[in-house]
Formats: structure tokens, sequence, C-alpha cells
């Protein structure tokens, strides 16, 4: 493989050096109500369009209501290859060598179902930027065979050579920690990881413990956050008065002596002082000298991502600095190949960027990026804020320039865990608990269904439907229908189908952008589930697995790989921002950046030193 070889550049060694500023304080813009301010510009968009319009009326009346009392919903369905909450109705492919995705896709219409021109309006620019085009170079036109080669994605991941590796040393009861760029591979390896290790202590429960530095992560992955799992609560006492704390707690304590394996993702967001404290609290419960009770660790994250949040004034540390880490982390291993950029181009570019070392040439080439992009089929670029209110605000002008017909999906909620943490827990779900949606709106899938439709799918919502109607249809056309039963796909559906027009539950139909073409799906609720190691679900969600995706916080952008990417880079503030920002596009082709500037690429210099001291991993199928 000759990847390997050329990602191995030493770009913390750039002689056109560029140090970085330091870091401004952290800005802790207050957190605006997402739900009030969308509800607000919904409301104001509802009554508009009453005047005008009929098929907002029902939705105006539907905001205006109080949230409605939770209804019960039926049990999961069953897992296929396509989840049960989508039905597909057509796959319409945009160019003529490529072929239907896969079997259960295998018949195609050519009826195109919807029509683009609204959706035109997601190229306009969006409140919160603030660059003038005026300067800007000119638009780059990206055609609907172009943009769907852009989003074509492998059909089957096989683990590069230094993934196996790394596999084979957990498999092996090493501790270790491993890194790597944005894009290497992390996460698709952990889930591997993951898979291993629960088979591998198939028999006893509780054994591994897979667990983030914070809730998104953790959701990610399936997980809890570690501070959940250890049972520390917020952690600001010792290690003595926590492990007194815990053994109160017979949950906590039993997952402290029945853990065999401890899985950390994003690591980079774990302050140093709780990693030596968990490793001491692990040596108290388990009665054992070796820190962590001796338990084997699988450590992963990437210390130029984000950092931890601090704490007051305290000073943060990270993880690798903690006083235990040499004795826990038996191999510190940097994945090399990039999987998310086929670019090499762009992966230097990224890898400069990621150690603060960009050259001329680099920056060049990313201020050119600030270049209006005309993608022809119509869906615009994600725009990655680093607040959140900005986010909501861009999504907000969005959706009120949307005339069609909307319509509010509210999440069902359940889990064990008290009320604090268990909204806590929720917040940290992609999923909304309330989702505003309405015709040509840009959304964003958050599950990974198949192939094609993954999680960071682009689409654009063409209708609501009621699932009955929309199966009859689907068959009368006969196409073809997922669901060999003949049944509506239904789990989180409506309990009783109605007769009455008013009380049936309409779904949203997502015309997405898939490799060759698009493909229009139905979709309903998905569930998702933040478990303890013994099963016991601590929050739960059932939504709708969309987000809207005209824009999206860089925090919540981690760990996604977009194809469509607008960044303002005026508006970054913290250590490592930028680089998560620019580093989810998948080409330079479908990345804009605004307001480029080198002192606004921050890295910290500890963990630029730190990094040279990593092992990387002879590919052995070059050998
Ligand atoms: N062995 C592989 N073969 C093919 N594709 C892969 C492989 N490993 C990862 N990928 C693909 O590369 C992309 C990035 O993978 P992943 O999200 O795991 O990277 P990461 O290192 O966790 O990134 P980040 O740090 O930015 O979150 C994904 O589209 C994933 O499917």
């Amino acid at each position: 493989m000759s990847g390997l070889a050329t990602v191995k550049r030493d770009f913390s060694s750039n002689t056109d050096k560029n140090e970085p500023e330091p870091s401004s304080s952290r800005t802790t813009g207050k957190r605006m109500d997402s739900s009030a301010l969308m509800k607000a510009i919904m409301e104001g968009c509802a009554s508009r369009d009453a005047n005008g319009g009929s098929t907002s009326m029902a939705s105006a009346s539907l905001l205006s209501q109080k949230r409605p009392p939770q209804t019960a919903v039926g049990p999961p369905a069953k897992r296929r290859t396509l989840p049960d909450s989508f039905q597909s109705s057509s796959y319409r492919a945009t160019t003529t060598s490529t072929k239907p995705p896969s079997s259960s896709y295998s018949s195609q219409r050519s009826s195109a179902l919807s029509s683009s021109s609204a959706a035109n309006s997601s190229q306009t620019s969006s409140g919160p930027s603030t660059s003038s085009s005026s300067s800007r170079p000119p638009p780059l036109v990206v055609s609907a065979a172009q943009s769907s080669k852009a989003a074509v994605k492998p059909a089957t991941i096989f683990l590069s050579s230094e993934q196996k590796q790394i596999l084979q040393l957990v498999k092996d009861g090493k501790s270790i920690f491993y890194t790597g760029s944005a894009g290497t591979g992390k996460s698709v390896l952990l889930r591997e990881i993951i898979k291993a290790m629960h088979k591998k202590y198939a028999k006893s429960l509780e054994a591994v413990a897979v667990t983030a530095s914070t809730g998104i992560a953790a959701c990610n992955i399936g997980g809890i956050t570690i501070h959940s799992f250890a049972g520390i609560g917020l952690g600001i006492e010792s290690a003595e008065e926590l492990a007194t704390k815990i053994r109160k707690n017979k949950k906590s304590s039993s997952r402290w002596l029945r853990t065999k394996v401890l899985i950390i993702d994003e690591v980079s967001m774990v302050d140093g002082e709780l990693f030596d404290k968990l490793a001491r609290i692990g040596s108290i419960m388990r009665k054992r000298t070796e820190p962590f009770g001796g338990i084997q660790l699988v450590i992963t994250g990437d210390f130029f991502q984000l950092p931890p949040v601090s704490k007051g004034n305290r000073q943060m540390k990270f993880a690798f600095e903690a006083q235990l880490w040499n004795q826990v982390v038996e191999r510190k291993l940097m994945l090399t190949k990039v999987f998310r950029q086929k670019d090499q181009d762009f992966v230097d570019m990224l890898n400069e960027m990621r150690f603060g070392t960009l050259s001329q040439k680099s920056i060049q080439k990313f201020k050119a990026l600030s270049r209006d992009i005309i993608y022809e089929d119509g869906l615009g670029p994600t725009e990655l804020f680093p607040r959140r209110e900005d986010v909501d605000s861009s999504n907000g002008v969005r959706m009120s320039r949307l005339r069609g017909n909307n319509r509010t999906f509210y999440a069902k909620d359940g889990g064990n865990a008290g009320e604090d943490q268990r909204k806590r827990l929720l917040d940290n779900f992609m999923a909304p608990d309330v989702l505003y949606l309405a015709v040509d709106a840009q959304v964003m899938l958050i599950k990974n269904v198949d192939e094609t439709l993954v999680n960071g799918s682009m689409g654009r919502i063409v209708r609501f439907v009621d699932p009955q109607k929309y199966k009859d249809e689907v068959l009368e056309d006969a196409t073809f229908t997922n669901d060999k039963e003949g049944k509506p796909a239904s789990k989180g559906g409506p309990t009783k189908p109605s007769s009455s027009k008013v009380d049936v539950q309409m779904w949203p139909v997502v015309e997405f952008t898939v490799p060759g073409g698009k493909r229009e799906v139905m979709v309903m609720p998905e569930t998702w589930k933040v478990e303890l190691p013994n099963g016991e679900v601590q929050a739960s969600r059932q939504q709708l697995p969309l987000i809207l995706a005209w824009a999206m916080s860089i925090h919540k952008s981690q760990g996604q790989t977009l194809d469509r990417v607008k960044v303002d880079l005026a508006r970054v503030f913290e250590k490592g921002q930028a680089y998560v920002a620019l580093s989810r596009a998948t080409s330079l082709d479908g990345l804009q950046v605004l307001n480029f500037n080198p002192d606004k690429v921050l890295v910290h210099e500890k963990v630029r030193a730190w990094a040279r001291t990593l092992e990387t991993l002879v590919d052995k199928e070059d050998a």
C-alpha cells in the first residue's frame, strides 16, 4: 500500500513557520434556547403564510399548541439491512455509468418526484456570515454529476494494515492509546475494537465499558460519558473521597469491579487531573496497586482537535500530561493513512494546519477557497459555526424563507437516569427534542443506514406523506418495497392509522444526494439510547434521524464527514476549531473558507511537541 508512505511527511517541522498567537480567552457566549428561537421563527413564518398559503395553516395551529403529551410507541423493530424507518420510493441516477447502490434498491424510476427550484434558495447567503463577496474569486460550479461523485463513500470497509495491527494489540490485552489526524479512521477502528471486545467477553456482563469524554462523543459510539461510568458526579473531590462515594452506590462500585476493558473516546477533552483521579479510584476500588486497578485501557482521540474545557482559572492539563499516563499506556500509536480526503494536496494542507506550520503555498490555496460554490443540484453546503446561537439563527433564517408545507416533530424521550442527568444526556443527542421541518428544507441524516445512506448524507424534504398511502403508491408503481411482508415499515409510526385526515401522522420524504445520483426515501423515527454496561437505559430518544443542515456547530461536527462545507474563520476562537471545521470536508471542491487567516490556526505548542514522540506502525502489507 503506497498510501502510508505518502502521508508520513513531518508537518511539525515546516520551515515556513507561522507561530500561532496564544488563544484568546474562551468566550462563553450565552446560550439561547434553540427550540424557542426556532419556534418563534416558525410561528412568524406560519402566520405570514396563513395570509397567503393554506398548507401552513395546520402547522400554525400545531405550533401554537402546547407540546402534546408523549404517546406510547411500539417496540423497536428488528434491525435489517435497511432500517425500518426508511422506505425508498426511487433511486434516480444522474449519471449514466453508475449502478443502483444495493440489491434492495435495484429498481430504478426515472420520474423525478420533486422540483429543485426552491432548493436553490439555499445558495443564497444566510444571516450570520460576515464576509463580502466582492473581493472573492469567481464562483466554482459543481455539476450534479460531480456532486454525486464527491459523495462517493466506500461500499465496504476493510481495515488498513495499521488499523489491523492496533486491533490485534487490543485483542492481545495491551493498554494502548492511538491517534491520527482527522479522517484516519479512528472511529471506524474503534467500532471494530468494541465489536471484538464484546465478542471476547461475550459471557461477562459489564466487562466492556464504552465511554467518551463528552455526551455527543459517547452517543456516537453507543457508550456513556466517563463521568457516568465512574459514578463521580462532577468529580471535584479527591480520589479517596470519590471512592468512598462510589462504594455507597452499588451499581457504580460493581461497574468498577467487573470492568475488564475501559474504552475512552475523544480523550483530548479529558482533563489530565481527572485522568489521574480515575486511575487512583480504579486502584482503590479494585484493591490493586496498578493504575485503574489493572483494567485494560483503550484510549483514542486527537489532541489537535478540541481541547479539555477549562474550569475557572485553573490551568487545564492534557490527558497525556497526567502523572500516570505513561504507566497506564503501554503503546502510543499514530494512524497515518487518511481516508476522508482522497486529494493528497488537501491532506498535506490540512496536516500543515494541524501542526500550525502552514506554508505560504497552502495559505494562498486556503485563501483561494473563499469563492462561492454553486451546486447545480440545489443542495447548499453545511455552514459550520463555533457558537450554537449562530447555528440556530442561520437555520432559522433559512426556514423562515420557505413558504411551503411545514411540520413539527416532537421526540419521545425515556430512560432511568435522574431528571437532571437525563436532561444533560438528552441535550447531547444529535437528534433534537423538537424538529421543525418544511418542504425544501435542507437536512442531514444522522444515522448510518446502508452503504449509500450514511450519517452525514445530505438531502432535501420533498413532501410529507401518510405512510400507508405512500406504501400503496410505491407498490402501485410496481417498483419495489424494502418491506418483504408488505407492511408499512414503521417503528415509531402512527399506532392506529386513522381515517380522519387530521389524525394521520405524516412523515417526510427526503431526496438524498447519494453516490451516482439521488435517492428518495420516506424517513420515520429511530431510537437512540445511552446505556450502562449492564444494559440499563439511562436516556433514550425516539425522533426522526434528521437535522436541519444549512448550519451546524463545529462541536457537533466533530467526527462527521461532510461533502459540502462552508466556514467563516473570522468567528473561530478556540485552538483546534479551525482544523476540526476544515477537516470535515472531503474535497477542496466542496469547501468554502471565508476570512482565512493563518493567525486563526491555533495549535497548542505542548501538543505539537508531544506528537513527535508517537509511534507509527510499519505497513505490513508493504513489507
Ligand atoms: N479502513 C478504511 N477503509 C475505507 N474507508 C475508511 C477506513 N477507515 C475509515 N474510513 C472512512 O474514512 C472516513 C473517516 O473515518 P473516521 O470518521 O473513522 O475518521 P476519524 O479519524 O475518526 O476522523 P475524525 O478525527 O475527524 O473524527 C469515513 O468516511 C470512514 O468511512
